[in-house]
């Protein structure tokens, strides 16, 4: 069987990449991934100025999942851009660049040396940070979203992904996809964390991280469902020719296969990677190609996209 996909041209071994954010800070933690069983690697959401983040405790690893309020901690976005630069002229391929913006400006500013670069990979452009303070979500914002966008493709021309927040009501999936399917997008990557969630020890009496009472976004099983519904809710709305990543409750090779059935063509694994480390790489793709085997597809194609409903 064989786990190859593609995005925009880019050929990946597997579908398997980790989200940005976990352990893909540093060039350390970069090359053990790309040098890992993962398809691929994408570096943690740069900004501007390199930032310190939140103050600590801001994630808490838990049964179900995870809770995180990190605020953007990274090494800035000269670092990263020399990071994937670097890795482009060593024949590497399969490293998205990650940009979270402070502002549509500094989205923009960013997007500006990319294109100015001779980075000619994946970028994913990151709308959906839930825990800068004071800064609520670009992509809860629809209009802010479509004027960003607009901005973007006057000089961009190379390969943009969107990292989009979870939505919850149907009307939102129909309006963001309406204003995606006006641009150039390459794909579209959901979801990032469910924000603003609260996990609280009881025994203690007290909320489990510290940055915004304690207010942080939830990953892992907590998130697998949500996630599903997005996946599967933008790939029924985009245009074919924009492509999807899914990310959200990846622990399992079923849970890639539930990913795949919904219309991923690559998947993200975060909080799981987070606990498990690289192997984790390894064991999902057995697991993946020992349920494609049982069910006879020979490739991702047989049954990407093709949830049955009732
Ligand atoms: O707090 C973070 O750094 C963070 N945490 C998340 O769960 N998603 C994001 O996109 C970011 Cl940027």
């Amino acid at each position: 069987v064989s786990m190859q996909a593609e995005i925009a041209g880019i050929s990946f071994d597997n579908l398997l990449l980790n989200a940005a954010g976990i352990r893909c800070s540093t060039v350390q933690d970069l090359n053990s991934i790309l040098t890992s069983e993962a398809g691929g690697v994408v570096t943690k959401s740069a900004t501007v100025e390199e930032r310190a983040g939140n103050e600590s405790p801001r994630m808490r690893a838990l049964p179900l999942g995870s809770i995180n309020s990190m605020g953007l901690p990274n090494h800035g976005f000269d670092y990263y851009m020399a990071y994937v630069l670097k890795a482009q002229s060593a024949g590497y391929n399969n490293v998205i660049l990650s940009v979270a913006g402070l502002s549509p400006a500094d989205d923009l500013l960013m997007l500006r040396e990319i294109q100015q670069s001779g980075f000619d990979g994946l970028v994913e452009l990151n709308l959906s940070c839930p825990n800068v303070k004071g800064k609520p979500q670009v992509g809860y914002d629809f209009a802010a979203v479509e004027q960003l966008l607009g901005e973007i493709f006057k000089f961009f021309d190379k390969r943009l992904g969107l990292k989009l927040p979870p939505y919850f009501d149907l009307t939102q999936f129909d309006e963001m996809a309406a204003i995606i399917n006006q641009y150039p997008v390459t794909y579209v990557n959901s979801i990032n964390s469910i924000g603003n969630g609260l996990v609280i020890d009881p025994v203690t009496e007290t909320a489990v991280i510290k940055p915004k009472g304690g207010f942080g976004g939830l990953g892992g099983e907590y998130a697998k469902p949500t996630a599903l519904a997005n996946v599967r809710g933008f790939r029924q709305r985009l245009k074919p020719e924009i492509q999807m990543i899914g990310t959200g409750g990846i622990k399992s090779g079923m849970d890639v296969f539930e990913h795949v059935l919904c219309g991923a063509d690559l998947v993200q694994i975060g909080t799981a990677f987070g606990s498990e480390g690289t192997p984790i790489f390894d064991r999902i793709s057995q697991e993946l190609q020992d349920i494609m085997i049982e069910k006879g597809y020979r490739r991702l194609a047989d049954f990407r996209g093709k949830l049955k409903t009732l």
